[in-house]
């Protein structure tokens, strides 16, 4: 919270700056000024609009890219996507984006261009992620861009429609939650560690509910790029964002990016003066304080299946046995099992099958070349089936040739790819076999996340490359030797002087209008009229719900397990019921497994899920997870903690995720569930009842959610009655803030801002009938 002082955090200025409206119960909307697109998570978004012939309010502050599905193989003779994609879902989401972006004039780098690439590569690299900004995606990693001091965050597909039509997003306000690194990092110790040793200090969870602020001396002393990977994984801390306040480094970064302002300019300074404000105040107060040595940090790994399972590539696969509670021991003999790991093995001793150095974490320049500097001169290892470099843009993989660092790849024995998400996720070709073990830069561990009964270990990406050289997981520090962290030899400056890590992009107007290409439409794009009565649909009522409970006993549940990412290509909401908990329902063989609760009776027909164990939902902010549940014909999952984002994306489907943290009200809850008996919600009164009405326990949700889900409102429609305030809060930008109107690629140079206020819509319900009351919007 605001410290009552007056003292403000870097969140609380960022936040203040871009209040349109907050209600008493804190509901807040929230203007967005950048808005990231890609192919998996927006097709969905776009249907909404045009179902509800709605546009997309702000083409100028929205960039879109194909990344998750895009093969990584050569892309000579490409012709279009249609050709070169052959798995028919993935070409399918891919050109639906395509036509999405012709339809709606918004700006797209597609795979003919070398601008594209991973949205949280492209978006630092273009200057579109500006400091002070608040900056949104349908993607968890969204948080990346927070390293430039924005509040940057993920969202889900409800979410990513609702800005596309307004602009702007509903929301509350996180808690503060400050991670100081201080001291100097250990020689050989890159940001990845850093983030890595603060997640298994914290957890997963840790972060739940917060904005983290990263500072301190250690944190000062890295790259930008260093600052993204650290930002990048504080939704793996189970963070809403993660933040670095700008400073001498982020405007070094920034000058001449094509989107940020011209430098020199007016405009920059003045730009850089509004920038260097953003400074936590001196006496600001944090929720959550936590201090790290940086000279504690080890080269860290994880041998686990969950971001917090990390161990100093020093030490030993831990032994279940000591955890702390039955429940923490339970899950580690799981993972141990998942894993193909013996407590006690020197971490060391594991072997590795595949390497894989790339996704929105480590793709960067400054990745390739600290990872080059450990390959340099050296092979794989022959036990090493496959080793991967994904670059994470077309830019990075130009540089990374003009550098030559191709050619050390390849002479080592390494695949030198194009560029998207790849072997991260494994949605287009790129996956691991069954049980294969993989040295990977990427962010999750999940079980299945790279490939059915897959098994990751996150490190940084010298870590990996020493692991393709060796065959094994290896102490990078044994094969190279270093005077400081990695990324400070991979920032140095060139021989000649200057750092090479920005040369490609240099500004000149030409630059500037080539970005111009697309769209042609530079008009104002406002919604302001009510949704037809077959439009967007709102969402379901919810008041009274009965039905079958199902237990599950576990917990950290990612939505990676409720729904594995070979069922995200899809562009509809429905039919996934047969795909939710797909890993854990099905074995091997593709028959039922009969130990799975679902798959037992009466849980077959459950309307309930219980989930025993804390952070349900947690990881990816992929919508697919809720609508899988909802197919399946799940309502309302009771947990004692849940992740943010997939918190959110249920209440915009009509469900209700309760918080239940008393063990004593969750056992009596768990008791009639395993029982068979059914379970009444009622979210009128905030009641949770027995099969026979009696009251087990009470339970809370926020005013504003209960109100919608009640009323089966739309949202979208009732933040379209506020027009006036957002065009007032677009008028502000443009005196204020003219950089951030984003008429440098819309040839809408100066009309940012002058947008026609017109008559607020009438908000209605799911099916159609007009709100008398709404409750203020
Ligand atoms: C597809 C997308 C929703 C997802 C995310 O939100 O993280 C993906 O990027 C991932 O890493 O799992
Ligand atoms: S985490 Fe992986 S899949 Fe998700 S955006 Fe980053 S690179 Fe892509």
């Amino acid at each position: 919270m605001p410290s009552i002082s007056g003292s403000r955090t870097l969140y609380d200025k960022v936040l203040a700056d871009h209040i349109v409206d907050e209600k008493l119960d804190g509901t807040i909307l929230l203007y967005i000024d950048r808005h990231l697109v890609h192919e998996v998570t927006s097709p969905q978004a776009f249907e909404g609009l045009e179902n509800a012939s709605r546009q997309v309010r702000r083409p100028d502050m929205t960039l879109a890219t194909t990344d998750h599905n895009v093969p990584t193989k050569s892309r000579k003779g490409m012709k279009d996507i249609s050709t070169f994609v052959e798995e028919e879902d993935s070409r399918l989401q891919c050109t639906t984006l395509e036509e999405n972006v012709k339809k709606f004039g918004v700006t797209y780098f597609g795979l003919g261009d070398k601008r594209q690439g991973i949205v949280h590569v492209i978006g630092p690299e273009q200057g579109f992620t500006l400091p002070g900004t608040t900056l949104v995606c349908g993607d968890s990693h969204t948080s990346t861009h927070g390293a430039f001091g924005a509040f940057a965050s993920g969202i889900g597909t409800s979410e990513v429609e609702h800005v596309l039509a307004t602009q702007c997003l509903i929301t509350k306000r996180n808690k503060n939650m400050r991670i100081q690194v201080n001291g100097e990092l250990a020689p050989g110790v890159s940001s990845k560690d850093v983030v890595l040793h603060a997640i298994g200090l914290i957890g997963t969870a840790g972060g739940t509910g917060c904005v983290i602020e990263f500072c301190g001396s250690a944190i000062r002393s890295l790259s930008m790029e260093a600052r993204m990977s650290i930002c990048n994984m504080s939704i793996e801390a189970g963070a809403r964002a993660g933040m670095v306040a700008p400073d001498e480094v982020t405007f070094e970064y920034l000058k001449g990016k094509p989107l940020a302002p011209k430098y020199p300019s007016a405009e920059w300074d003045r730009a850089v003066s509004y920038w260097k404000s953003l400074q936590s105040d001196p006496d600001a107060k944090y929720d959550i304080d936590v201090q790290i040595d940086g000279a504690d940090i080890a080269p860290t790994i994880t041998w686990g299946t969950s971001p917090e399972d990390v161990v100093p590539i020093t030490g030993v696969v831990p032994d279940p046995e000591t955890f702390s509670t039955e429940a923490k021991k339970a899950s580690g003999r799981r993972m141990l099992e998942y894993m193909g790991l013996t407590a006690g093995t020197k971490m060391e001793d594991i072997p590795v099958d595949k390497v894989f150095i790339g996704s929105c974490t480590n793709s960067r320049i400054e990745d390739l070349r600290a990872a080059a500097q450990v390959v340099k001169g050296r092979k794989i290892a022959p036990s090493v089936k496959r080793a991967m470099i994904v670059p994470g843009s077309g830019l990075v993989k130009d540089q990374a040739e003009a550098e030559g660092l191709d050619k050390v790849f390849l002479d080592a024995g390494f695949e030198w790819r194009e560029a998207g998400c790849s072997m991260c996720l494994g949605m287009n070709p790129d996956i691991l076999a069954p049980r294969e073990r993989c040295a990977s830069t990427s962010n999750r561990n999940f079980e299945g996340r790279q490939g059915a009964l897959s098994r990751t270990h996150l490190m940084s990406p010298v870590m990996a490359a020493a692991a393709a050289i060796v065959g094994r997981l290896t102490d990078v520090r044994k094969l190279t030797e270093y005077k400081t962290s990695p990324h400070i030899e991979a920032f140095k400056p060139t021989p000649s002087g200057k750092p090479k890590v920005d040369e490609r992009i240099k500004y000149d107007d030409e630059a500037q209008e080539q970005l111009a290409d697309q769209p042609e439409d530079n008009s104002p794009h406002t919604n302001t009229i009510a949704s037809k009565p077959e439009g967007s649909q709102g969402v379901p009522k919810f008041e009274v719900l009965k039905g079958i409970a199902a237990p599950l006993d576990r917990s950290n549940v990612d939505t990676d397990a409720i729904i594995p990412k070979q069922f995200l290509k899809t562009i509809k909401r429905t039919g996934l019921g047969s795909a939710a908990f797909y890993a854990w329902r099905f074995k091997e063989d593709g028959l039922p497994d009969p130990d799975f609760v679902l798959n037992q009776e009466p849980y077959t027909r459950s309307k309930i899920l219980i989930c025993t164990g804390p952070n349900f939902g947690c990881g990816s902010s992929r919508e697919h997870a809720p609508w899988a549940l909802l197919d399946f014909g799940i309502k309302c999952v009771i947990a004692p903690s849940f992740a943010d984002i997939f918190f959110n994306n249920t209440f915009k489907n009509g469900m209700l995720p309760i918080v239940v943290e008393s063990k004593d009200d969750m056992d009596k809850i768990v008791a009639e569930a395993r029982q068979g008996k059914e379970i009444e919600v009622d979210l009128p009164n905030q009641v949770i009842r027995d099969g026979s009405s009696n009251e087990i326990c009470k339970f809370d949700v926020e005013e504003f959610r209960k109100h919608c889900l009640v009323n089966g409102l739309d949202d979208i429609g009732l933040t379209m009655q506020l027009e006036d305030k957002i065009c007032e809060h677009e008028k502000k930008i443009t005196r204020d803030m003219p950089w951030l109107d984003g008429r440098a690629y819309l040839k809408r140079k100066g009309q940012g801002g002058k947008l026609a206020v017109k008559a607020a819509p009438v908000p209605k319900t799911n099916r159609g009938e007009v709100i008398q009351n709404p409750i203020d919007w």
